[in-house]
């Protein structure tokens, strides 16, 4: 019943629009990441959702219930800010329970709750210590805590990971998830991570410019991003500039590529990009058979990290980065002239 529903959200702050016209629907039990550059809007947005800002116009409702003007302390919603925001001078079981408190729980629902929730999050008999006597990592889980103390229907969470170091991140990324599996709470995240995005969410909505640029699962917005920005922003692409030359051909510095029905919207004669992944591209020795979908190019610089080898090509002035596990290896030097295939699934087209 938690189904969240943004529509026709904007939110100007004087003649600054920091979110235009947005529309989306989450399900319930929905993790969703606003993934997108510094000042997208992406906060404004989550601001929105848990009542710290009123939209300018367009609504919010949550199970159906229009919630664009409730206050915040009436739309049972947890929300973890960037700085945890946790009180120094109550220990921290006491800022655990801080909203049941506010609320008139007895003593004894608050303790039990709170050791409830300690045991939930890895710190179990914490509850006396002082947030000053905590690491980071703990902090952040307190944080977490806190918002779940009233088993609040959406659960909202600003850049949490960015107080903590790059390792902390990581187990925290894959604990967080798997909590909010665990709780089946409707989650929204926002994070300029496109690897936290892509490690947590079902949905990831990506946004530039106050704007949703593309929503959908990591894989979807990973394999079809609908424009460069997006491509850019998600993962690393190679990004070709082409002709349309046909139907589901491209031709790439004067070679005709297919590419299959993946150009959808495109005319003949149209100046495309031409982008794919550095997984799905291969290279082979230019002495060797030309593959069917290839163009030709000369390796610049090989990375072998061990569990993958990275050939970089120059293909007429444009990088493009093969990612190849060591069985695959292609045995070429930097210099070679080489064959770089770019099978016709793993070609997308964008305009330029
Ligand atoms: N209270 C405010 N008053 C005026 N302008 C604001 C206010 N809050 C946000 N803005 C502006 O709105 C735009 C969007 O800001 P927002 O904080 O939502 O972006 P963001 O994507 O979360 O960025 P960041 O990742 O840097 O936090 C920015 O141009 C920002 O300067």
């Amino acid at each position: 019943m938690t189904g969240l529903a943004i529509s026709g959200v904007t939110k100007k702050f004087g003649n600054i629009t920091a979110v235009e016209d947005v529309n989306l629907t989450f399900k319930d039990g929905e993790m969703v990441c606003f993934l997108g550059p510094s000042g997208c809007g992406k906060t404004t947005l989550l601001r929105m959702i848990a009542g710290l800002e009123e939209p300018t116009s367009g609504s919010i409702t949550m199970g159906g219930r229009d919630m664009t003007h409730v206050p915040v302390h009436q739309r049972e919603i947890g929300m973890v800010f960037q700085s945890f925001a946790l009180f120094p001078h109550l220990t921290v079981g006491e800022n655990i329970t801080y909203s049941m408190r506010i609320r008139g729980h007895s003593r004894s629902e608050r303790e039990d709750r709170a050791r409830e929730l300690l045991d939930m999050m890895h710190l179990p008999g914490m509850a006396d210590r002082r947030i000053s006597q905590l690491s980071g990592g703990q902090r952040q889980r307190v944080a977490i805590a806190r918002a779940l103390a009233l088993n609040p229907q959406v659960f909202l969470l600003d850049e949490p990971m960015s107080a903590l170091d790059a390792n902390l991140r990581e187990a925290m990324q894959i604990e967080l998830r798997k909590l909010q599996q665990e709780l089946g709470i409707t989650t929204v995240v926002v994070t300029h991570d496109q690897t936290e995005a892509m490690t947590m969410a079902d949905t990831i909505v990506v946004m530039g410019k106050a704007k949703v640029l593309q929503s959908g699962s990591p894989m979807e917005i990973y394999k079809k991003p609908v424009d460069r920005f997006v491509a850019d922003f998600i993962g690393t692409s190679n990004l070709l500039p082409a002709r349309m030359s046909g139907e589901g051909t491209a031709e790439v510095s004067g070679t005709s590529l297919n590419i299959g029905t993946n150009a959808h919207g495109f005319a003949k004669g149209d100046e495309v990009v031409l982008m794919t992944r550095p997984e799905e591209v291969f290279v082979r020795p230019a002495s060797a058979e030309r593959p069917a979908n290839a163009v030709t190019g000369r390796v610049t610089f090989v990375r072998d990290i061990g569990a993958t080898i990275e050939i970089l090509c120059d293909c007429d002035g444009h990088e493009v980065i093969s990612v190849l596990t060591p069985k695959d290896w292609p045995e070429v030097e930097i210099g070679q002239e080489v064959h770089i295939e770019m099978p016709k699934d793993a070609c997308s087209v964008l305009a330029p």
